[in-house]
């Protein structure tokens, strides 16, 4: 490749060639320009002109046009051809005004003729060359300004907001490609139409006041917000149609009339920027403000705030108004043995099955863990909240089916009255809560009304709650024995073990008074193994005693079925004491095996193949139904003490037990009847065959060294020789 050398110099002194076959004429233009602070190079001929331009660049030739073999025309053409980019002056003897015209036509800047004023040259040469600086800042210029244009257009569509323009009518006129990206129309489909055509029916009247923006710069409008249709293929499946929220700035475009005096108003020019995605945060942070994510409900923030609502519409219009407070019976019972993860779609369709029970207009809230609220904003009067609470306790009744399980839930519900149960919303939700308590209390799955004598109670209970559990620790529980004996030889079969608590601060209080709370706190599992424990080890000296065959009895509550461990820890504990299964028997109710039935099913299977007896407690209370007991490997039945008080004179109590005696016999199962008090009462049973009785008639549940002395007493009287020591826990 030819190597240009730029002749230009760097100080911007012009460069000049002169071409001419005449040295003398040469030298002395030459001399002249040289004096004129010019930098002059000379080519004796065209050829030789033409080999310099080929790789020396030039502000200006100074051309002969007459010269042999190659003439100044064939420079000239040489220009042309090569496309270079210099002035030319020709300078020529040639009188005719043919040869000036060619000269010129082909780009020559000026035609000089021999012989020239040396001051009519320099004139000339000075002309080209400021002409020729003038094209050459004008060419910068119009690059320049094509840069900037290039890179404006660049910055425009590659904006992340769009940008447009519309006419004084309000069509557009300019939308850059963000336009497109955003909204779907393609641009040309927009251009044209006016800003109506996509704007958002509900938000036109503010369009039309800032899209038809007149102002310009500080008074002009900003940032407000106009919804946006999309073009309809734009949209999901599950929208009507797809909306962007965009924020517009927009400025009045004023063009100046030709004589420069007043400004005409030609249109708007605006910028909208997308906002969707942070109005979508912002609804969704709203959202987590007001709103149980698991659940979908209310939290306890919208509680309060429906609460505040209904508050101020109860107190203008004169009306009550109901607030309730739901606790999940027994909840940590599912999350410990089934998981989190059941516990928690537990809680979501829980949620679901109260929903149905509420009417529109009522507000049910999660407050947390198993925790719900339910607002009934406008009651006639109790019944109303009376028939709703009841309607919800009832809709847990039959069984949730989560993921291959069959769970049981109850609930329990506290109802505080406005304004009778309080004024603030604060006092509302607390005495509701009391109530719930005081529900719980009450034997769960139930509802109560607020009562002001709950405060009380409810502060007993957070202390009595406090206490218990430290009387685990402080080793405060002692266990009873009460002696199960057959009806026709009073002979004791069974000892049934029953918890006291002997409380420094309260004395000794009976299960009744605490088993509730320490169920509701999850306390009864540890105090219950201890029940498990002690009856065992008390079974075992008895045995060393030599006041066996004896079985002991003991209380089992749901909760502890439930434990995943139960059936090893009661294998462990048998094994660890040396004892028989036999001489155990767990006593269960109806309500615990109907919690959830395959699973008690199961464990209740397990514990008979070690051969621990179970004992059907407090029977005809509940269910009571003869067909599901068969399913059950149950041995035994205690017929509740409720249908043994009045007996022999109730006949309905009596025709009850009379069958219950008749039914035990058909299904193999055997007896015992609880509470018996009376003579008449024993004879009665005695006479149905009723096979055993427990009840105060007998002995009342006695201190361990009283029930063994009893043994002792009962074992000599009937001829067995127990050992003269008496051991106790
Ligand atoms: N989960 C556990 N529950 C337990 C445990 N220990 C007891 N309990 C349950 O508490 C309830 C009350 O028990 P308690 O006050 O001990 O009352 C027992 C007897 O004293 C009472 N009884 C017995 N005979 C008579 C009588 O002739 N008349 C009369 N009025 N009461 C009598 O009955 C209770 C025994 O009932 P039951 O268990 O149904 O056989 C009670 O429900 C206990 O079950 C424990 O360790 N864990």
């Amino acid at each position: 490749m030819t190597e240009v050398i730029n002749f230009r110099s760097a100080t911007g002194t012009p460069e000049i060639l002169i071409v001419d076959d005449e040295p003398r004429l040469l030298n002395s233009l030459k001399s002249l320009l040289t004096s004129m602070g010019y930098s002059v190079t000379s080519a004796n001929g065209g050829q030789e002109a033409i080999e310099l331009l080929k790789f020396a660049q030039f502000d200006l030739v100074l051309l002969d046009l007459f010269m042999p073999e190659v003439t100044g025309h064939d420079v000239m053409d040489f220009i042309i051809e090569s496309l270079i980019d210099i002035s030319i002056i020709v300078v020529s003897g040639d009188t005719s005004i043919d040869s000036a015209i060619s000269a010129l036509h082909r780009g020559a800047y000026s035609f000089l003729r021999k012989p020239y004023e040396p001051d009519e040259l320099l004139k000339t040469v000075d002309n080209a060359l400021k002409k020729r600086q003038l094209e050459q800042e004008n060419e910068n210029l119009v690059q320049q300004l094509e840069q900037s244009e290039r890179w404006y257009r660049y910055l425009v569509d590659n904006s992340p907001d769009i940008i447009y323009t519309l006419d004084s009518e309000g069509r557009f006129n300019f939308l850059n490609d963000r336009a497109e990206a955003l909204l779907g129309y393609p641009t040309e489909q927009l251009i044209g139409q006016h800003y109506s055509h996509i704007v958002y029916h509900e938000d036109l009247e503010t369009a039309n006041y800032t899209l038809n923006e007149k102002r310009t710069e500080e008074r002009a409008t900003r940032n407000t917000e106009i919804r946006v249709k999309c073009l309809n293929e734009f949209k999901d499946d599950s929208e009507e149609i797809k909306l962007l929220t965009l924020e517009f700035s927009s400025f009045g475009i004023y063009e100046q009339d030709k004589l420069g005096g007043t400004q005409r108003y030609v249109g708007t020019y605006g910028v909208a920027k997308d906002v969707s995605p942070r109005k979508k945060a912002e609804q969704m942070i709203n959202y987590q403000a007001y709103h149980d994510l698991l659940t979908g409900l209310a939290n306890r923030m919208m509680f309060k705030d429906h609460m505040e609502l209904a508050m101020a519409q109860a107190k203008r219009n004169n009306h009550m108004f109901a607030v309730m407070f739901l606790d999940l019976d027994r909840f940590k019972v599912v999350n410990d043995t089934l998981g989190h993860g059941i516990g928690d779609l537990l809680l979501v369709e829980v949620a679901s099955r109260l929903k149905q029970c509420l009417r529109e207009g009522d507000t049910l809230a999660r407050l947390g863990g198993d925790e719900f609220t339910i607002l009934l904003p406008q009651i006639k009067d109790r019944e109303d909240a009376e028939s709703a609470a009841s309607k919800i306790v009832d809709s847990l009744a039959l069984p949730f089916e989560i993921e291959n399980h069959e769970v049981y839930a109850s609930i329990s519900v506290g109802i505080s009255i406005y304004p009778t149960d309080g004024e603030s919303i604060d006092t509302l939700i607390k005495n509701a809560d009391i109530a719930m308590y005081d529900s719980k209390g009450k034997g769960r799955n139930r509802f109560q009304f607020y009562a002001k004598e709950m405060n009380v109670s409810f502060a007993e209970k957070l202390s009595l709650e406090n206490l218990l559990r430290k009387a685990l620790e402080r080793n405060e529980f002692i266990v009873y024995y009460q002696p199960q004996v057959l009806t026709h030889a009073n002979t004791i079969t069974g000892m049934e073990a029953l918890i006291r608590w002997r409380s420094p601060l309260h004395g000794m209080l009976s299960p009744d008074d605490f088993i509730p709370i320490a169920e509701e706190t999850g306390l009864i599992v540890p105090i219950g193994e201890f029940v498990l424990r002690s009856a065992c080890k008390q079974a075992k000296i008895w045995e060393k005693m030599n006041l066996h065959p004896l079985r002991v009895a003991v209380n089992i509550s749901s909760q502890q079925i439930e434990q995943p461990n139960f059936v090893d820890y009661i294998s462990e504990l048998l094994q660890e004491f040396d004892l028989p299964g036999h001489v155990l028997e767990l006593e269960i109710t109806e309500g615990t095996i109907l919690r959830d039935i395959n699973m008690t099913n199961d464990k209740l299977v397990k514990l008979s193949k070690l051969g621990v007896r179970i004992a059907l407690d407090d029977f005809g209370t509940g269910y009571s139904s003869l067909g599901y007991i068969k399913k059950f490997p149950i041995n035994t039945i205690k017929i509740d003490r409720c249908f043994v008080h009045d007996l022999p004179g109730n006949p309905n109590n009596s025709s009850i037990v009379t069958a219950l005696c008749s039914m035990a016999d058909g299904l193999k199962l055997e007896l015992i009847a609880e509470g018996v008090e009376k003579e008449e009462q024993m004879n009665f049973l005695r006479t149905l065959k009723c096979g055993e009785i427990q009840g105060f008639l007998f002995s009342k549940p006695l201190p361990v060294e009283e029930a063994t002395k009893l043994l002792v007493n009962e074992r000599s009287t009937h001829g067995a020789a127990p050992k003269q020591q008496i051991l106790s826990l």
